[in-house]
């Protein structure tokens, strides 16, 4: 089928009738990541080679699912870049970058990350980090069009923060995006656009107007009939905008002609002070259904009521058909942060059942008829007003790593993880700032200290895996164990195959019957994104993009290398049963230890520290050591010297590359501190970094 001149929606929706393309993110409208493809399988799979691979201009992390479409795939990579690649060959045909400015990257909570493109009707869609949605020319990737879809008055001055890095769904013509921001201040919402004309078609708001006004969207009814009850009338939310960002999964469901939106977190994530520790605030932590063409509310599920975990709800919506009591059901299939994997009815959310899929200790378990959570006590940190270490954390039990489905098997395999995190209420009250994560957390406590005790007692919390998921028993089939969390997405196959690259810079294929390693490759830099498989002059290959990123190296730093300490370096990989490509040899040492100067004035490290942790961790990692993608303050030749600290942190030296200037909102004397807790650090650690190399060799003492 040439789905350019047919009709789009009718080739998503007949997608194994030409299984040679990957024309949605979730190759199917079901997003089942399921591929009929099978000249590559268990019996020949060990002999997979390289067959080529595309160098990306951008080492930072990866989570694009390329699109394929005709032989040409299409690639999003960081920084919102667009590129089109021969499918066969890695040839770039052309490529798009729309020139997001540097100074956005701290505007969002996670990497400036991009997760995948759309294609309709000889056109490609993709978001920005700065929140436009982009239509291409597919042929020659000439622009057709551009919209902000983020409306000028909705950051509330630097109140609020939008960023888009989730890909954009299309059904009947309408082009669908949501936003992050939730760990800023943000209001969820989604727009629709027309796919030929990027008009404004309807909007749709996921947490109710603070004045319960309508806003002139689609939302209005139901925000103020329904929503608007569960939350307190004041409370930090009237300001930084509740949260519900669905930044991820939006899902066009053909059989129930319904979208499903994944709706986020609270902001701030503290109940108490965001909603008063009153009402389940919705629709946070839920599934929202709606119709295509009007954005109008069909029915709701809530998974997380009074969030306070950032228990995101937009991991991926999968749908399915299952036997339920002898009886077909077309169902939804989701494993969230908070650990449960639910089993709805699609047409009515109806739930139907829930198990926790990972150790959760923040309930025991669910409500059989409702699904509601069976509430740990002590995990309600905001109304208890005690520390919690929170298992999931705010990462989740699964995040944005795309899990899969086979029919050959029944199973749903999920990219899941264990990573603890302990909830401690900000001292004295929410307090917010415009250039920072504003939680309402004790940011003095969010990282855990460097103390030899404490962190092998939270390393041995870390953990990764594929959970095989049997969605019927609602239990375990089988697991296959990682070296730690953070590994990329899915996908199935009908040669019996699943196919996920590692955290630790391996790329692997599984027995999908029970998870025997069959064909491993060193691809060198952790991967996060989910592969693809698709056919090219009428051969299999398997495609991946390589880069290791996101929140966890980003907020985990020096932590995060427990996954497979790996040095970014980004690309496109793809594999055929005939491949003979070679990646170049790679540096591995990653950013070199540099001797630091041995003064520092100790009085100014404490503040520094909590600076640092309200204002840098987040991309530069917990305590001052990075996580191998963004620079290691601690080696930074800017450290050395205030003047020069001060001209790349407060004055903006370095906008360019993506580190925002911090003048509106630190004096010189709080950036002063924060260099001074960085000289600390470098002292402390400078030996053991050199040490922890195994070849010490070219690592500057000075
Ligand atoms: O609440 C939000 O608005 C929001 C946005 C994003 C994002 O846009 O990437 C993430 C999260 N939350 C989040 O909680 C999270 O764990 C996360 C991980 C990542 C990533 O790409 O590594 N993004 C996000
Ligand atoms: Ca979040």
């Amino acid at each position: 089928a040439d789905p350019a001149s047919s009709d789009t929606g009718e080739a998503i929706i007949h997608a194994d009738d030409h299984p040679g393309d990957w024309m949605t993110y979730g190759r199917t409208y079901s997003e089942q990541r399921y591929s009929p493809l099978d000249q590559i399988n268990r019996s020949n799979v060990g002999n997979l080679k390289l067959a080529w691979y595309y160098d990306l201009d951008t080492n930072r992390g990866q989570e694009g699912t390329p699109l394929v479409v005709d032989g040409v795939m299409y690639a999003t990579t960081n920084w919102s870049k667009m590129k089109a690649l021969d499918a066969a060959t890695g040839k770039l045909l052309w490529a798009y970058d729309p020139r997001v400015p540097g100074n956005i990257a701290d505007k969002g909570c996670c990497d400036t990350v991009n997760r995948g493109a759309a294609y309709w009707n000889g056109k490609v869609y993709f978001g920005t980090f700065d929140g436009r949605l982009i239509a291409l020319d597919a042929k020659t990737g000439k622009l057709v069009w551009s919209v902000n879809t983020i409306p000028t008055d909705a950051a509330l001055g630097q109140q609020r923060s939008y960023t888009v890095d989730g890909a954009p769904r299309i059904a009947k013509g309408r082009v669908i995006i949501g936003n992050g921001g939730a760990e800023f201040g943000a209001r969820g919402f989604v727009s629709a656009f027309d796919a030929e004309t990027g008009k404004l078609d309807w909007r749709f708001f996921t947490v109710p107007n603070p004045e319960n006004k309508p806003d002139n969207a689609a939302s209005d009814s139901v925000l103020m009939n329904k929503a608007y009850q569960t939350w307190s009338p004041t409370g930090a939310w009237t300001k930084q905008g509740g949260g519900g960002t669905v930044w991820d999964s939006i899902v066009y469901d053909p059989v129930t002609d319904l979208v499903y939106l994944g709706v986020g977190n609270g902001s701030p994530w503290n109940y108490k002070f965001r909603s008063e520790g009153k009402g389940d605030n919705f629709f946070l932590g839920s599934i929202v259904a709606i119709k295509p063409e009007t954005g109008e509310y069909v029915w709701h599920f809530q998974e997380t009521p009074m969030d306070q975990w950032d228990y995101t709800s937009v991991q991926q919506i999968m749908t399915l058909d299952l036997p339920i009591n002898g009886q077909m059901r077309h169902v939804i299939v989701h494993a969230p942060k908070n650990g449960f994997f639910y089993v709805l009815d699609a047409k009515t959310g109806e739930f139907l059942s829930g198990k926790n899929y990972v150790y959760v200790n923040w309930a025991s378990g669910l409500d059989p008829k409702t699904g509601r959570p069976i509430y740990n006590p002590e995990a309600l940190w905001t109304l208890n007003g005690k520390d919690w270490y929170g298992i999931p954390g705010d990462l989740g039990g699964h995040n944005f790593a795309a899990m899969a489905f086979s029919p050959r098997t029944g199973l749903v395999y999920i990219p899941a993880q264990q990573v603890p995190f302990l909830y401690s209420n900000q001292v004295g009250g929410f307090k917010a700032h415009p250039d920072s994560w504003n939680l309402g957390l004790d940011m003095n406590k969010v990282g855990i200290l460097d103390k030899q005790d404490a962190k092998n007692a939270f390393i041995k919390d870390l953990k990764g895996w594929i959970i095989a998921w049997d969605p019927l028993k609602q239990q375990e089939a089988f697991r296959v164990d990682h070296k730690g969390p953070w590994n990329g997405g899915i996908v199935a196959t009908g040669g019996d195959l699943l196919f996920q690259g590692l955290a630790n810079g391996e790329f692997h294929a599984y027995d999908a019957t029970n998870g025997n390693d069959l064909f491993s490759f060193a691809a060198q830099s952790g991967i996060i994104a989910p592969p693809v498989t698709y056919l090219a002059n009428g051969k299999q290959y398997v495609a991946v993009e390589v880069g290791w990123g996101g929140i966890y190296p980003f907020f985990l730093g020096g932590l995060a290398r427990t996954s497979g300490w790996t040095v970014n370096h980004s690309r496109v990989i793809a594999f055929s049963l005939d491949g003979n490509a070679k990646l170049p040899p790679q540096n591995d040492k990653g950013f070199l230890p540099v001797k630091p100067p041995a003064e520092f004035d100790q009085k100014r490290t404490d503040n520094g520290y909590f600076e640092f942790q309200t204002y840098c961790a987040a991309c530069h990692g917990d305590n001052g050591e990075a996580g191998g993608v963004l620079p290691d303050l601690r080696w930074s030749g800017a450290i050395r010297h205030q003047d020069a600290f001060y001209n790349v942190v407060g004055r903006g030296a370095l906008t360019a590359y993506g580190m925002d200037r911090f003048d509106s909102s630190m004096s010189p004397a709080q950036i002063e501190d924060i260099r001074q807790f960085l000289l600390k650090r470098a002292n402390e650690t400078y030996q053991r970094e050199v040490d922890a190399r195994k070849n010490a060799e070219g690592i500057p003492a000075q």
